[in-house]
């Protein structure tokens, strides 16, 4: 069996060769680079500074390999599904270092024929090296000129280009914003960049203020419990081995917020649902809240293996936990609070995710939003007259946003919908009663919330 390639070669670059084995994975397998390359550093003993630049490499290039390979496929002169996967990775990588850091164009060719030789030999080497150098002769300002779509012709291609994000998903964040080419610019540029971690202090555990003094933080500025960090690992604080505190956007926060302080009609009986729980981020918060108000919290997830994420992270938490589908997850009706956290497309967190937007195609959009209508109707079956219900998705696409909405209200019009902007503390919440957060605004995710309450 041959050596694993980082090893085959002691003059190989480490960060640069761990950078590359995640975008391997990525190609092969349809890994998460956020799930692939912590463990990679972790079992070479990459730290530090090296780790800094793995990451940077491994999720900018992940972020941007959608332009990187039309840039690519014209310095080749050739398609770039006829280039081996392996040299592709490299090409990737050291276009990226090219066109999108600092790193001097020396470095970057050098180190990228050394990868590829090191594992593949003198052909591929040449072949590397002769299309980097290529890509060298222009800037990426000079590229976009040549590549992207004249801004004249189609300013949404255009940003899109020059932003690394596919066309389409460029027009669906333009068609939520309203169609402003300057709103839709500064969303681009936000989403392109990688984001700040943001912690949960869960509240009767940790306020916001003791959690930012002992992780080096700052107190977030929309959500109460929100502590922004500068760096550093986050599961290596004591608030978070403890389970006092979580990484979780700040967007999120807010919705599991809004939920709780949604105005019920009659009195809350404590009986709170949260019918798409997995991995359990809202659960643990809606936990936390719920344990504040006497409350106890269900919380509904399909998936086996996210269901026993959610266990973990609602330990010591008023939150029952069973697998189910919320379509029909056989529970007593008569909550006063259900959380529909919709499955979606998760267009509305692509810079937590850096490879997600190259790999999500417009047909997944149709699936989603039956699930979401179903998922919702059901949240209001199982709802009590009087009780609450919040929608949220983690995308802007007004398909899985006003399109669910409408549908479901047209169907019953005895539900009221809230004006959610009021449980909600932040600015530009967006015209209509719903809450659409973006990153170029609020530094959140693009979380849209909409809260509804049955009639009595
Ligand atoms: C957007 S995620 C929820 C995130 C979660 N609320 C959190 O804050 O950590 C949607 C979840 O719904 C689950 N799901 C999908 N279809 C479902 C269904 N029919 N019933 C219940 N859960 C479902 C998915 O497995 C996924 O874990």
């Amino acid at each position: 069996m041959s050596r694993p390639a980082h090893l085959r070669d002691k003059a190989v670059d480490q960060p640069r060769a761990a950078a590359r084995d995640t975008l391997r994975a990525i190609r092969e397998r349809d890994a998460y680079a956020n799930l692939v390359l912590p463990k990679l550093l972790r079992e070479r003993q990459i730290t530090g500074r090296d780790a800094a630049l793995a990451t940077e490499l491994a999720y900018g290039t992940a972020r941007a390999t959608g332009i990187l390979d039309q840039i690519i496929a014209s310095a080749a002169d050739r398609p770039v599904a006829d280039i081996d996967g392996p040299v592709l990775d490299v090409l990737r990588l050291g276009s990226y270092q090219l066109l999108r850091t600092r790193i001097g164009a020396h470095a970057a060719v050098s180190t990228s024929v050394d990868l590829i030789r090191s594992e593949m030999g003198q052909g591929p080497a040449g072949f590397v090296n002769a299309v980097l150098r290529k890509v060298s002769q222009r800037d990426e300002e000079l590229w976009i000129d040549q590549l992207a779509p004249p801004i004249a012709d189609d300013v949404i291609g255009h940003l899109a280009f020059q932003y690394a994000h596919p066309r389409w998903i460029a027009q669906v964040f333009s068609d939520a914003l309203g169609g402003s080419a300057g709103q839709l610019q500064a969303l681009l540029a936000a989403d392109d960049e990688r984001p700040p971690v943001h912690l949960a202090a869960l509240p009767g555990m940790i306020t916001a203020e003791e959690l930012a003094l002992t992780s080096d933080g700052e107190v977030g500025t929309l959500s109460p419990y929100a502590v922004y960090l500068a760096g550093g690992d986050p599961g290596a604080l004591e608030a978070v081995r403890e389970g006092w505190a979580r990484v979780q956007d700040e967007g999120s926060q807010l919705v599991a917020r809004a939920l709780s302080l949604a105005p019920t009609v009659g009195e809350d009986t404590g009986r709170w649902l949260d019918l798409c729980a997995g991995p359990g981020g809202k659960a643990a918060m809606l936990g936390a809240l719920a344990d504040i108000a006497g409350a106890r919290v269900d919380a509904v997830e399909i998936a086996e293996h996210r269901a026993e994420l959610v266990r973990s992270a609602v330990r010591d938490l008023p939150v029952t936990v069973m697998v189910g589908d919320g379509r029909d997850p056989g529970l007593e009706p008569g909550f006063d609070r259900v959380l529909v956290d919709a499955p979606c497309t998760g267009l509305g967190s692509l810079r937590r995710r850096p490879e997600a937007r190259w790999r999500r195609r417009p047909a997944d959009v149709a699936d989603l939003v039956v699930l979401q209508r179903e998922l919702l109707t059901a949240a209001l079956g199982l709802a009590r007259p009087g009780g609450v219900v919040a929608y949220s998705t983690c995308s802007p696409h007004l398909d899985e946003t006003r399109g669910v909405l409408d549908e479901v209200l047209a169907e019953h019009p005895a539900v009221e919908l809230l004006d959610a902007r009021e449980l909600v503390p932040a600015p530009d919440l967006g015209d209509g009663l719903t809450v659409q957060l973006w990153p170029h605004r609020h530094g959140t995710d693009a979380m849209f919330l909409a809260v509804l309450r049955r009639a009595v």
